[in-house]
């Protein structure tokens, strides 16, 4: 828990309180912010952990809700000083219809930012996503850019669409008035293709400290886009996964993918037609499909120091750290699912 020697009197309010990321802002917000009077947590499913929080000096509230509800969000929001946006649906995997996705990423942003607008939050802290940037519709490559690299960001996948919407109306909303194993993976991705991946423990921290920080900083940081980074090491998708599935028995086979990448294509198309073929039955949402295999088959990684420079941001976690953490995660999950 945080030093108690400041003065608790800040409300934060987290959406998505109860989500991969969410639930390590919570928690990071617990450990390392000492003025917290009350921590609400936002989400449309709550989780059963929430309970332990409560015992603290901290009045941790669980609001069960849905973004997409104004009214909803609204109640939330009134008297928050710091609102940390994550709520979400992610999915590149046709599982929700564009509708939806559009409802819950966009409107739903859009409602916490009128909420806070309406009830005078002067500090919204918004997860948008590295697809907001890219990989675009043309392939092209983004290698180790920063937030001022010029890049084509083209979309037409509803989920990066949907962040792009949000995250525009977000900084356009700045400075409103009135916010398991021992089985083996085929290659399939070439190993020069680097892939920007970070610890979520170091999101979890750079979100509570830009949220602190935005406060005492906002002529500078408003309106500001952060990369998420920490030392992470760059690699290709399938080698940077290994480093957490090769402790827990897994190996990679093959230097160089053993499918050509027209087959790879051909295979992700029929995926895609058995999907739209399926809907009226079934939710057919392989893993592979055009989108995913475009974005596993791009570079796409960012190299930065703008939140440290803006808000003395360093990783929390170093790469081992993170690596034992994931790993020590992984085998929890496989364990619980056995
Ligand atoms: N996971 C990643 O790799 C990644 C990378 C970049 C950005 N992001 C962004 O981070 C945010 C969190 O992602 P995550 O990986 O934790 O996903 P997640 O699915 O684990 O968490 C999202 C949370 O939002 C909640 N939610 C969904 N719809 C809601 C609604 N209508 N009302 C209220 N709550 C709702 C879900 O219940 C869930 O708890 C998202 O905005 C996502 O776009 C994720
Ligand atoms: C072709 C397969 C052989 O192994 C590999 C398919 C991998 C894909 C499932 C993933 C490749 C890139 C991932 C996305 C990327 O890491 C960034 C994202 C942004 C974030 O906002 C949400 C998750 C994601 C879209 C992520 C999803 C999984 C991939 C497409």
């Amino acid at each position: 828990m945080a030093d108690s020697a400041q003065a608790q009197e800040l409300v934060y309010l987290v959406t998505g309180g109860c989500g991969f990321l969410g639930e390590h802002v919570v928690r990071m917000l617990l450990q390392q912010e000492p003025r917290l009077r009350e921590l609400r947590i936002f989400d449309l499913h709550l989780g059963p952990w929430l309970e332990e929080l409560k015992t603290g000096p901290v009045q941790v509230t669980a609001i069960q809700g849905d973004v997409t509800q104004a009214h909803e969000v609204a109640a939330a929001v009134a008297g928050a000083h710091v609102v940390i946006h994550t709520a979400g649906l992610v999915d590149v995997f046709g599982r929700a219809s564009p509708e939806t996705i559009h409802a819950v990423n966009v409107q739903g942003t859009k409602n916490v930012i009128e909420a806070c607008v309406q009830t005078g939050t002067q500090f919204l802290v918004y997860t948008s996503s590295m697809e907001v940037v890219g990989p675009n519709i043309k392939g092209h490559p983004f290698y180790r850019g920063n937030e001022d690299t010029p890049y084509e960001a083209v979309h037409r996948h509803p989920y990066p669409r949907s962040k792009a919407l949000a995250e525009q109306l977000v900084l356009e909303a700045n400075g409103r008035k009135g916010l398991r194993l021992g089985g083996r993976l085929f290659r399939a991705i070439p190993a020069s293709v680097e892939h920007g991946r970070v610890y979520v423990g170091n999101v979890a921290w750079m979100h509570v400290l830009v949220a602190r920080e935005l406060q005492e900083r906002a002529a500078l940081m408003g309106g500001q886009v952060y990369f998420c980074y920490d030392k992470s090491p760059y690699k290709s998708y399938e080698d940077f996964n290994m480093e957490f599935l090769g402790p827990c028995g897994l190996r990679l086979v093959g230097t160089r993918p053993l499918l050509p990448y027209w087959l790879l294509m051909l295979l992700a198309f029929l995926n895609a037609l058995l999907q739209w073929l399926l809907r009226p039955l079934l939710l057919y949402a392989p893993l592979l499909n055009p989108y995913t295999l475009a974005m596993a088959n791009t570079t796409f990684t960012v190299s930065t120091d703008k939140a440290q420079r803006h808000f003395g941001y360093e990783p929390l976690f170093s790469w081992e750290e993170s690596r034992t953490r994931t790993v020590r995660w992984m085998q929890t999950m496989d364990s619980s699912a056995q």
